[in-house]
């Protein structure tokens, strides 16, 4: 916890907003069922067996508050109107699908509020920086990102939540939620603190903070010392943050990034062996990125890895430690994407084999 005053809950009665979350896994499932408890016009806009499942089904939480359920309206288009607020909570790689698809519900008073794991591409708007306005090349090449929602209309996220998707439309979460809110200029503007009430009173502890990349900075370390890890390593929280083994590996990719974090001006108010412990203490979960490995998904290695590394490389800080795990994740999450392939296409091969074998009996 920050002993920051900014960072201090400001008690603000939420009138219901009309929220949108695009993309229902994991993280956005989460949000739309306690947003929906609490009262809000919540949409879903989903995809594929997730917008079945909730057509047919609606959202299933299971988290500490016990097992809540939502229904709220679903689409694969952006069919809900002009919105108060949108959370992106997509897989990083996939935003420059989603952000055109958002267009036709940001209005000129619509909060987006991007919910990915790693640096933001937002991360120089406004950073006020010798870098200030320029963007992050490895999660916005071309700065398409960046064009697509007005930056003035973005208020920075970092999520200290745990979830899984056990189901499409079915989201099991173990730890307690904190979503930390703030704008990339560090105002503590009027809508921040309207967000973050209605967050708060949907029953997920919210703050907002006039310096939202310290905290992007705490949650890009713990992402960059587990995430990547565990793909190569099949750990778990407890087994990274714990066996001595992967422990030295983690403070090493720690410390490695800390001082990354520093060279940006970042306040990062942690210290290395209660975040040891504190990690630890998350108990058996699988990092979202080990979660998606074993899923035959593409990484989050972009945001969580090559974006940490190109911010060192702009202050010319070596990080080899982080590298080379990145590279190994890398690799062994290509071989888990040609192995689903592989698969995929045998499937294939055997039903069009099971469904042309009657008629060659029959000829
Ligand atoms: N899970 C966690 O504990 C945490 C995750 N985060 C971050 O939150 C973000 C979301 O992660 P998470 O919820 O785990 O990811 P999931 O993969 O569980 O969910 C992402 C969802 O977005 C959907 N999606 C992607 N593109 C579109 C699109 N164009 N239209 C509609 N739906 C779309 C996906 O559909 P489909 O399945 O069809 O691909 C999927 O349902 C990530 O950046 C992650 O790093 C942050 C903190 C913790
Ligand atoms: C593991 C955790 C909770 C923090 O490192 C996370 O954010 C993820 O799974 O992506």
């Amino acid at each position: 916890m920050s002993n920051d005053p900014a960072d201090t809950p400001v008690s603000t009665s939420p009138a219901p907003l009309r929220i949108c979350i695009a993309g229902a896994g994991a993280i956005g499932g989460t949000l739309a069922v306690r947003l929906s408890a609490a009262g809000h016009q919540v949409s879903v806009l989903a995809r594929g067996q997730t917008l079945q499942a909730i057509r047919e089904g609606g959202l299933t939480l299971h988290d500490l508050h016990g097992t809540a359920h939502a229904r709220p309206a679903a689409d694969d288009q952006p069919s809900f109107g002009i919105q108060d607020v949108i959370f992106l909570c997509a897989k990083s790689q996939d935003m420059s699908a989603l952000l055109p698809q958002i267009a036709p519900l940001v209005g000129s008073q619509t909060m987006v509020i991007p919910t990915n794991n790693g640096v933001p591409w937002w991360y120089f708007h406004r950073e006020g920086g010798r870098f200030d306005g320029e963007t992050v090349k490895a999660v916005d090449p071309d700065g398409a990102l960046s064009r697509a929602v007005p930056l003035a209309q973005l208020i920075g996220s970092v999520l200290f939540i745990t979830a899984e998707v056990e189901s499409p439309g079915v989201i099991r979460s173990v730890n307690p939620h904190l979503m930390v809110l703030g704008e990339p200029s560090g105002e503590m503007s009027e809508r921040l603190l309207r967000v973050r009430a209605a967050v708060e009173a949907a029953g997920i502890e919210a703050r907002a903070t006039d310096r939202i990349r310290d905290k992007l900075w705490t949650k890009i370390i713990a992402n960059i010392s587990t995430n990547p890890l565990s793909v190569i390593t099949q750990g778990t929280l407890e087994q990274l943050y714990g066996l001595p083994e992967l422990r030295e590996v983690v403070s090493q990719i720690m410390r490695e990034t800390l001082l990354v974090a520093s060279s940006y001006g970042a306040r990062v108010d942690i210290d290395p062996l209660t975040f040891l412990q504190l990690g630890e203490a998350m108990g058996a979960f699988r990092t979202s990125m080990l979660q998606d490995l074993e899923r035959g998904r593409p990484l989050e290695l972009a945001a969580i890895g090559d974006a940490v590394l190109e911010m060192a490389d702009r202050f010319a800080i070596p990080m080899p430690i982080t590298s080379a795990i990145v590279s190994l994740a890398r690799f062994r999450g290509e071989a888990a994407r040609r192995q689903r392939e592989h698969k995929e296409q045998k499937e294939q091969r055997e039903q069009q084999t099971q469904q042309t074998q009657p008629a060659a009996r029959a000829a």
